[in-house]
């Protein structure tokens, strides 16, 4: 049953918090490297991460990557493969949030394309990182991941 704060005379209720959706793209490029940028945001603020985000109504979790990625650098991927999936709450963040992070991969189709940081609002800008020798800090659910064996490179199982 939807759980819904109390109304008042003056104001409707305020819809219970629900976890979101978010889709976020490992990007590789050749045997080791991937794609971060540092997050200007309430959540993760200044950490490492992918490029992603929340995913729209009606829409599918690759068409949201790809979306996502040529909003937020420019570049371009044609096609994406399902990794994992996590999920997040997010309770140190001023508004506690909670997301259900849905990782894809992909390479770059023309691995010449440079990462252009279009949403500088959001992100001091997009580099790429040895998975060897990943920068620091990283936004935790990533970090949690690394930390697990997570590897992004490794070949999905059939
Ligand atoms: N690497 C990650 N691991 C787990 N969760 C993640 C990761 N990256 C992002 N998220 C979750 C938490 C973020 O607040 C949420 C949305 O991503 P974020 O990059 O903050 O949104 P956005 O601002 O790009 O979205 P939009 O463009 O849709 O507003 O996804
Ligand atoms: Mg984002």
């Amino acid at each position: 049953m939807e759980k819904e704060t109390e109304a008042t005379k003056d104001e409707p209720a305020a819809p219970a918090p629900a976890p979101r959706v978010a889709v976020v793209l490992f990007l590789l490029k050749g045997k080791s490297s991937v794609l971060l940028g540092r997050r200007r945001s309430s959540i993760g603020d200044s950490t490492f991460a992918l490029p992603g985000g929340n995913l729209e109504f009606g829409e599918g979790f690759e068409e949201c990557a790809i979306r996502e990625l040529k909003e937020e650098t420019g570049l371009e991927v044609q096609r994406t493969e399902f990794l994992t999936v996590t999920n997040n709450v997010f309770v140190e963040s001023p508004k506690p949030s909670h997301y259900v992070t849905v990782f894809l991969r992909a390479r770059l189709d023309d691995p010449n394309q440079v990462p252009r940081n279009l949403e500088p609002e959001k992100c001091h800008g997009w580099d790429w990182y040895d998975w060897g020798d990943l920068p620091s800090p990283l936004f935790w659910p990533l970090e949690k991941m690394v930390k697990s064996g997570f590897n992004p490179f490794a070949k999905i199982p059939s």
